[in-house]
């Protein structure tokens, strides 16, 4: 893992994931009024929002959360079978190369109620968190190689995208 890696993994998914968030939003202006609504009601018009205020915009979070599971940045995630098994009547052999499909997860309608929608009200309605606990909604990956840099891309693309649209 050089630093490049890094530097592309932690650049790359964030800006792709601003670039999707606005687009959508764009596209849904009811949606971007009511994220405005929201950051002036809690950060008010005076001064630029903060990675403080996050924790007090549900409704910025969950736009991230929806256009994450619409939008993966790394909708394939490659995994290695160390032993032969048998997953849902398909038979894997040992050592043979598997791709999850983290994009096919996120608009399965076996888990998800209108899955082509963009509608981040899902995400008020229940409980569900980004990072890898829940099957359905596997964004950063999930296990030992899961993203080591979630919590901070999580904080850089709520604080920057928020500011972003706060300007709006
Ligand atoms: C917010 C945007 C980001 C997304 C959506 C994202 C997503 C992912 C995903 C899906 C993986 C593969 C996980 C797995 O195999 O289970 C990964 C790996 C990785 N990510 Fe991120 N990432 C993001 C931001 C970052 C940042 C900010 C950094 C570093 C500062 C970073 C560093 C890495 C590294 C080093 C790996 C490889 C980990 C390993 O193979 O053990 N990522 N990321």
């Amino acid at each position: 893992m050089s630093f490049q890696n890094i530097f592309v993994a932690g650049t790359d998914n964030l800006a792709l994931i601003a670039e999707w968030a606005l687009s959508e939003l764009i596209n849904h202006p009811n949606i971007m009024r009511k994220a405005i609504e929201e950051i002036d009601n809690v950060v008010g018009k005076n001064r630029l929002l903060q990675e403080s205020d996050i924790q007090n915009l549900p409704y910025l979070q969950a736009i991230i959360k929806e256009t994450l599971r619409l939008h993966p940045p790394i909708p394939m995630i490659p995994r290695k079978a160390t032993e032969d098994r048998t997953v849902a009547g398909y038979h894997i052999q040992a050592n043979i190369d598997i791709f999850i499909n983290v994009w096919a997860l996120g608009i399965d309608p076996d888990y998800w109620e209108n899955p082509l929608a963009f509608r981040p009200e899902r995400f008020l309605e229940k409980q569900m968190d980004v990072r890898g606990q829940h099957y359905e909604l596997l964004p950063f990956g999930s296990g030992r190689r899961m993203c080591p840099g979630t919590s901070f891309g999580l904080q850089m693309i709520h604080a920057t995208f928020g500011a972003m649209i706060q300007c709006f």
